[in-house]
């Protein structure tokens, strides 16, 4: 925390050191053009304000920056926010692989009318769709690997786009500080909170093995590679967000329904579905 403060207060120097050299580059350029320095500097700040003020200045400034964006998918409002004016609540949905993520958020979406993204789900679907990127993001899933953020993403927000709802469960994401940090980039949406879903790993290995799905990363090799994956890339971004205070952590080695029970007490805070 302290290092944080002295970064900020840091920066803060720095900002008012290059706004003085700012100032100074305007008076020697309000010299150039007669009158003197302060005088000018005060008219440049003059207009600087009334520019501010004119909603105009900020439709062209975004034009300037859709410019030079190649993204034709990028859909946000004119100031920038993902997906428009839309208010978005998520919250990430993390924990080992086999630990009931899944099965709660079948739940989740059941009792609060939440929208399930599964990442995972959205990656097969990709494989399935032909894309180009099929094989490579097959080969990963394989190898218990993470799939690039960027992939992962652009499919996330896509789903979001094209879903009427505004309340989402992205389960299984971000799975490591590459996922979160572009999430964040790409759409500057802040999670509601982490629920954490907290299993042992004979636990995890038991279900998977038995889950029965026909997936080929559920073989005890890759397994084994997504709990190695899960510990040193996921676990830090679950202590990221928990020293933020954000993580809700629940005992996922009890049933399912007591699980619930506990899940639906952190759920408390949205309103329950109407059914
Ligand atoms: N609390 C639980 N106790 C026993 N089995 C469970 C529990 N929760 C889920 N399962 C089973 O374990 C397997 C993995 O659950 P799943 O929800 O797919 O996990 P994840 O999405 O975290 O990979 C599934 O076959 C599921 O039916
Ligand atoms: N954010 C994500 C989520 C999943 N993946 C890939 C890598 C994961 O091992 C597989 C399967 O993930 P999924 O969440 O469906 O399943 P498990 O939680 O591992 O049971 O998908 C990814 O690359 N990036």
């Amino acid at each position: 925390m302290g290092v944080e403060r002295g970064t900020g207060g840091q920066r803060r120097t720095i900002k008012a050191k290059n706004r003085g050299e700012e100032d100074k580059k305007r008076g020697n350029k309000a010299e150039e053009l007669g009158g003197t320095p302060m005088a000018a500097v005060r008219r440049i700040r003059l207009q600087l304000a009334v520019n501010l003020l004119n909603p105009y200045y900020f439709a062209i400034q975004n034009i300037a920056v859709m410019g030079t964006n190649t993204d034709s998918s990028m859909i946000q409002d004119s100031n920038g926010a993902f997906p428009g004016d839309r208010k978005i609540t998520v919250v990430f949905v993390l924990g080992g692989p086999g630990s009931g993520k899944g099965t709660q958020c079948s739940k989740i979406v059941e009792n609060f009318g939440f929208t399930h993204l599964s990442a995972g789900d959205l990656l097969r679907a990709e494989i399935k769709s032909g894309s180009e990127n099929g094989t490579m993001i097959s080969n990963m899933i394989k190898e218990g690997k993470i799939v690039p953020s960027e992939v992962t993403v652009e499919l996330l927000k896509k789903a979001i786009l094209e879903s009427g709802n505004n309340k989402f469960l992205i389960d299984g994401f971000p799975r490591n500080e590459e996922n979160r940090a572009t999430f964040e980039n790409v759409t500057k949406l802040e999670p509601e909170f982490i629920l954490f879903f907290d299993c042992s790993e004979e636990e995890m290995e038991q279900r998977l093995l038995g889950r029965n799905q026909g997936r080929d990363d559920d073989n005890i090799e890759t397994i084994r590679k997504r709990f190695r994956v899960f510990i040193e890339s996921s676990l830090p971004v679950i202590e990221y967000y928990d020293q933020k205070g954000k993580v809700r952590k629940i005992d996922a080695m009890k049933p399912i329904d007591d699980i619930f029970e506990d899940v639906k007490a952190i759920f408390a805070v949205f309103p329950a579905k109407v059914l």
